[in-house]
């Protein structure tokens, strides 16, 4: 079977503040982001045609969502200092076939982590 990569696109909106920057730097202080993770998943493309259905990725995903959607990411558990690169490793530690996490802070700004 040929190998494909799929992707998907989600977003969350959170608080944060970053506490490992120096003092006055701006993102120290508490602030907001409309964040946007892309999810790509490579594999087999099975009988259906799919690496994997777009709708069970979106399952996957939901509960993490939950997690951060919405909240001070410093208080979730492994997001103490939520930079984007850490965000995108605790995405991609979560979604075992993951291939790739990129995390956009805003329109300009991204990180991303691959296995
Ligand atoms: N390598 C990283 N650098 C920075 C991160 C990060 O996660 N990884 N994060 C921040 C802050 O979260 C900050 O809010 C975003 O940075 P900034 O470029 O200042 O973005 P803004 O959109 O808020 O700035 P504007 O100039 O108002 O557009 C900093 N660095
Ligand atoms: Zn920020």
């Amino acid at each position: 079977m040929p190998i494909a990569t799929i992707g998907r696109t989600f977003r969350f909106e959170s608080a944060h503040f970053l506490p490992k920057v120096p003092d006055g730097h701006r993102c120290k202080n508490l602030h907001g982001h409309n964040y946007r993770v892309e999810i790509e998943v490579r594999g087999e493309v099975d009988a259906r045609g799919f690496v994997k259905d777009f709708g069970e990725l979106d399952g996957d995903i939901a509960p993490l969502l939950a997690k951060v959607d919405h909240k001070l990411l410093n208080e979730v558990p492994g997001l103490e200092n939520p930079t984007a690169e850490i965000i995108a490793r605790w995405f991609l530690d979560q979604i075992p076939d993951a291939a790739r996490v990129k995390v956009w802070e805003n329109d300009d700004c991204w990180a991303e982590v691959s296995r």
